[in-house]
């Protein structure tokens, strides 16, 4: 089993559409608990990142849905998913919660990382989620972590919360100068 981590340089990108950077991609499946042979759906694929380091950690047996609304960033997931020879994905052209009915298995962990349609999206989730499985959600506004986490609450769920405040190395001439990220929230609730 591959862990996550892959460096942001390694993927394709387009200016416009953002992408859930590498200390964020190892936190946040770290709290899905994903494993080899899991299965396991990217919520708002946008660069395919977090889809790709999910198909590397499940693995041939495991398998990975990548839902996205937008037709560029649909695009660039499958750049990124041929550019790291997976063949354990599905992209899935549509939006949320409604393209869920496109995922034909329960799973293992679900990531939002597209958070328009919150609450409907997290009830939708449910549905395909195993029990003991996981749902992360990637959040920057403090209203979204409300949202999610009183949902996920009402739902049952053991939920948790963590913010991230990192500062990455850029090298200079004269050595590292540390250049700070903008926070991050990253919600988790477990299925009981
Ligand atoms: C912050 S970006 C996700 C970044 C992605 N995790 C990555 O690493 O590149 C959010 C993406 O979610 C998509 N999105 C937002 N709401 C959605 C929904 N309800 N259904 C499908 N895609 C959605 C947006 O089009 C956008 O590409």
């Amino acid at each position: 089993m591959r862990l996550p981590g892959i460096p942001d340089e390694e993927f394709i990108r387009v200016e416009k559409i953002p992408m859930t950077k590498e200390e964020i991609r190892v936190l946040a499946l770290s709290k899905a608990r994903l494993f080899d042979g899991a299965k396991f759906i990217d919520i708002g694929s946008g660069t395919g990142s977090v889809t790709v380091e999910a198909g590397l950690v499940v693995g041939e047996k495991g398998k990975v849905w990548a839902i996205e609304k937008d037709k560029d960033a649909v695009e660039l997931t499958k750049k990124n998913v041929e550019k790291f020879k997976l063949n354990n994905v599905v992209i899935i052209e549509g939006e949320a919660p409604e393209a869920l009915d496109h995922v034909d298995s329960e799973v293992d962990a679900i990531f939002i990382g597209g958070t328009e349609r919150l609450e409907e999206i997290l009830l939708s989730s449910d549905k395909k989620l195993k029990n003991g499985g996981r749902i992360v959600i990637d959040a920057i506004l403090l209203e979204t972590v409300n949202k999610a986490l009183s949902t996920l609450n009402q739902m049952g769920y053991k939920t948790d919360v963590i913010e991230v405040i990192i500062a990455k190395g850029m090298k200079t001439s004269k050595g590292y100068a540390m250049i700070s990220r903008n926070p991050i929230f990253i919600v988790y609730g477990e299925k009981p």
